[in-house]
């Protein structure tokens, strides 16, 4: 922790690492009531990520038979490697107690950055420093299709790092919460998406979380079930460190966040109190 609070002078000090065309209108959240509130959980520093796609045509050499001819005949093979720099020097302090909603165009960059700071994608350049192991929870987190509910409970708990007799407390919760009653005891193939997308929420807000990072997880689902997981994130909030969630739905995020990032272009264009960035976001 020591060592965050350090970057974190540094990295305040050292800014602006992001471009002074950001607005940042980020007011005190409420008043703090655990002593770790408002620490640091998570620090993005002047981060990029650049994907590399290999054999992909630049759009001069697309579709141009002379090019085509030309590399035949110079006995080049196929068109090199294309960048696409989806982060652009993104920097943000997410501290303890905050839930905060990324919202963005498609493209914008918005799953790119959870991933980097989940720690599956490296950084181009810059840096991601988490205080704790930040756990991604998305529509494509890994269950085994072909393993029942039960044993998927039981193995997702045991990813979490869950000791049996915890397993055991917080299986009966799980079953309730994802709302699949006797589908439990069948194979998740047999599921629709929605009631896999529900169990994969039930399964990972199980655990206190240092850093949840939840991707489109609450697009999916009835009304019942978005509210019900809604409070959930509320109350993993209050107990947990942070809270990051992207959801194309903008009432979702204003409900349950208290901070919303706005990426454009792999850029932050807004940093800020839910109501103010999305309004601004919905005027754009
Ligand atoms: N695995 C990948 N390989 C190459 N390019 C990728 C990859 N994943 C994303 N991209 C590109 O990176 C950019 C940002 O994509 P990203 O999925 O992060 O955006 P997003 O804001 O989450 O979009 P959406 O709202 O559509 O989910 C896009 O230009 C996309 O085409």
């Amino acid at each position: 922790m020591a060592e965050l609070t350090e970057e974190l002078s540094r990295v305040k000090a050292e800014e602006p690492a992001v471009p002074s065309a950001d607005v940042r209108v980020y007011p005190n959240p409420e008043p703090p009531h655990d002593p770790r509130e408002g620490t640091p959980t998570v620090i993005v520093d002047d981060l990029h990520i650049i994907y590399r796609v290999y054999g992909a045509a630049t759009d001069a050499e697309k579709g141009n038979a002379a090019n085509a001819l030309m590399r035949l005949l110079k006995r080049q093979g196929r068109p090199q490697m294309k960048e696409i720099h989806a982060v652009r020097g993104v920097s943000f302090v997410a501290r303890h107690g905050d839930a905060i909603g990324i919202v963005g165009r498609n493209g914008s960059g918005k799953s790119t950055l959870l991933r980097a700071i989940a720690g599956l994608l490296p950084p181009h350049s810059g840096a991601v420093y988490t205080d704790g192991q930040p756990s991604l929870l998305g529509v494509n987190a890994a269950l085994m299709r072909e393993l029942t509910g039960e044993r998927n409970i039981v193995l997702g708990c045991y990813a979490m790092g869950m000791n049996p007799t915890q397993v055991q407390e917080k299986f009966d919760d799980i079953v309730d919460f994802s709302g699949i009653g006797e589908f439990v005891q069948f194979p998740m193939s047999t599921y629709s998406s929605g009631m896999g997308a529900r169990l994969r929420f039930a399964i990972a807000s199980a655990k206190k979380h240092d850093v949840l990072i939840i991707d489109e997880a609450l697009a999916t689902g009835d009304r019942e079930f978005k509210r019900k997981s809604q409070e959930r994130i509320k109350q993993m909030r209050e107990e947990a460190g942070t809270v990051f969630l992207v959801a194309h739905n903008l009432d979702v995020i204003e409900e349950t966040c208290n901070r919303v990032i706005w990426l454009h272009k792999g850029k932050i264009k807004m940093d800020g109190d839910p109501k103010t960035v999305i309004a601004a976001y919905n005027k754009a």
